[in-house]
């Protein structure tokens, strides 16, 4: 070999060398970066599995805890975030409800005149129709005898679904026992435990005609899914109620059997998941305040959801109502901030001197119930029992088969008398104000105000015992100088339903005051003022 083909070989071998030694310090190289990519990616996933893990426990621990203000709020940043998934506690927003057409919710908005007030701003879609939602098939069934949701079962059921404290303001015959009834008893089969025998949810009515009517409906839809239901109230015997307590997840009661029954041991609310509080202005005065707290007392405050539902919210309640629920939404339907009346009810207002009701009382029945009017159903009433009492004596007198509805006959008389007025089997009801609130009585084409009722709340009820369901009525009201402190507030009602005020109405002013009845400033001596609609008049 010579020199310069060593040379060459050296080079080459050196070469050779250099590329294996460049080669492995290249390979050495790429194995570090794969292997810190390794590393870094392991520590990646690593760090994500623990965000993953920590949001999950988060999210769960944050649901589940719906008492922190700060949590919920994020709980509802999620929801946004989820966009049309809409998934909150037991409410999951439909995919067809999430692809109308926001004009379409903006004009159900604007028709029905709807407002949500809700501080953490959950801006739930109403429910155009029923088949927005999925209920449990046997509920879904049962109400999709309706053409649709009214509206204040629209805006308020997917609120309740998801977990949250409403407060529901709607006129009457606007379809609220089914508003609070329908998402309580979904969720109640859906929760699981359901078939444990306690009290789960619990209704609170101010009179056992409407307890038990109240009751009616909701029978139908726990029959439905296997749930045991019973309702509760005075004046009948308590060993039947005292057995179906102990076997029913649904309990529709009136205060003071309930308090009767709690005090002797026979009921235990400590389960009680969903609160309601129908004709919830009612149970909130005077006369309710305390059997009302004493009752939510016996519940876990923690557990429960709290509803509240009426046709009429006056401000002087609803500071008492907050100190029971937990930042509640407030749906409201029809502009009811200020006190308003169903707007298809005809009102007619006469002021008359006090001596002239009897007479005018026949003159009434003329115009309402003759000729092709024979038939209609009428219902009149009047303040007290005792008034009650002798006007029904004059009516028969007069040879009307008049039935009544007052504290001063029994529970049997009153039952019976009310079942025979609905059925249609007599046409002429006469009433005091504990068939004011509630009462769902098929066609009932007059009102009559015989004497005003006590407050323009009770008037607000009274007449929508009429132009129920989208139906339309009519009110006929004496007002005499002995209501004139209520002029005022009653001239609002008629103005915001565009009724006629008469010129004798305007004349008393406008001065308003509450709880007062110049025709029995007498009576009025005799009594606790602030126990007497409880002891009078109701349950
Ligand atoms: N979605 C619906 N569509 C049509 N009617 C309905 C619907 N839901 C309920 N109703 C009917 O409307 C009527 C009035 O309902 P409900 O008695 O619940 O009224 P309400 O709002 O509680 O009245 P009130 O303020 O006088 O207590 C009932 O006969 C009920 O069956």
């Amino acid at each position: 070999m010579s020199k310069k083909e060593l040379k060459d070989k050296k080079r080459v071998s050196e070469d050779d060398s250099n590329v294996d030694t460049k080669k492995h310090k290249s390979d050495k190289k790429e194995h570090k970066v794969k292997k810190d990519k390794k590393e870094k990616k392991d520590k990646k996933e690593k760090k994500e599995k623990k965000e993953k893990k920590e949001k999950k426990e988060k999210k769960k621990e944050k649901e589940s805890n719906k008492d922190s203000k700060i949590e919920k709020e994020e709980v509802k940043e999620e929801k946004e975030n989820e966009e049309e998934n809409v998934v909150i506690g037991g409410y999951q927003q439909s995919k067809d409800l999430a692809n109308v057409p926001q004009s379409d919710i903006d004009s159900f908005y604007k028709e029905n005149e709807v407002s949500v007030e809700d501080s953490q701003k959950y801006n739930l879609r109403p429910l155009l129709s029923f088949s927005h939602l999925s209920l449990k098939p046997e509920i879904q069934s049962e109400i999709s005898k309706f053409p649709k949701p009214t509206p204040i079962q629209s805006v308020s059921w997917p609120y309740l679904l998801s977990g949250r404290d409403v407060i529901g303001v709607a006129e009457t015959g606007s379809g609220k026992t089914f508003a609070f009834g329908v998402p309580a008893i979904d969720q109640l089969v859906s929760n699981g435990d359901a078939k444990r025998k306690s009290v789960k949810v619990l209704v609170i009515s101010p009179t056992r005609e409407l307890a038990s009517q109240t009751y009616d409906n909701l029978i139908i839809l726990t029959n439905k899914v296997g749930l045991e239901c019973c309702c509760v109230y005075g004046g009948v015997p308590k060993q039947e109620q005292r057995n179906q307590l102990r076997n029913s997840q649904v309990v529709v009661a009136t205060p003071g059997r309930l308090l009767d029954l709690i005090n002797e041991q026979s009921v235990d609310l400590s389960q009680v998941q969903y609160l309601v509080l129908d004709e919830a202005d009612r149970m909130l005065e005077k006369g309710f305040e305390e059997d009302i707290k004493n009752i939510i007392n016996q519940t876990n405050s923690r557990d429960r959801q709290t509803l509240m539902f009426t046709a009429t919210w006056p401000k002087e309640v609803r500071e008492l109502a907050s100190t029971f629920m937990r930042d509640p939404v407030k749906v409201s339907i029809g502009n009811r901030d200020e006190l308003s009346a169903n707007k298809r009810i005809t009102q007619i207002v006469e002021v008359i001197e006090p001596r002239q009701k009897d007479r005018k009382l026949l003159e009434l029945l003329r115009k309402y119930q003759s000729g092709a009017k024979k038939d209609d159903k009428v219902l009149i009433f009047a303040l007290y029992k005792k008034e009650a009492s002798r006007v029904e004596n004059n009516l028969k007198y007069n040879g009307y088969d008049v039935a009544a509805i007052h504290g001063d006959l029994s529970q049997q008389q009153r039952t019976s008398a009310l079942n025979d007025f609905k059925a249609g089997k007599s046409n002429l009801l006469l009433a005091t104000d504990v068939a004011a609130r509630g009462l769902d009585i098929p066609n009932v084409k007059t009102v009559i105000n015989l004497t005003f009722p006590l407050t323009v709340e009770d008037y607000v009820h009274r007449i929508g015992r009429t132009g129920r369901a989208g139906q339309t009525g009519t009110a006929h009201t004496l007002f005499t100088d002995n209501e004139k402190h209520l002029a005022g507030a009653l001239v609002n009602v008629l103005n915001g339903a565009n009724q006629p005020v008469p010129e004798e109405l305007k004349k008393f002013g406008t001065h308003t005051k509450r709880k007062e009845h110049g025709a029995y400033g007498a009576f009025f001596k005799d009594v606790d003022m602030s126990k007497k609609p409880k002891k009078v008049t109701f349950d």
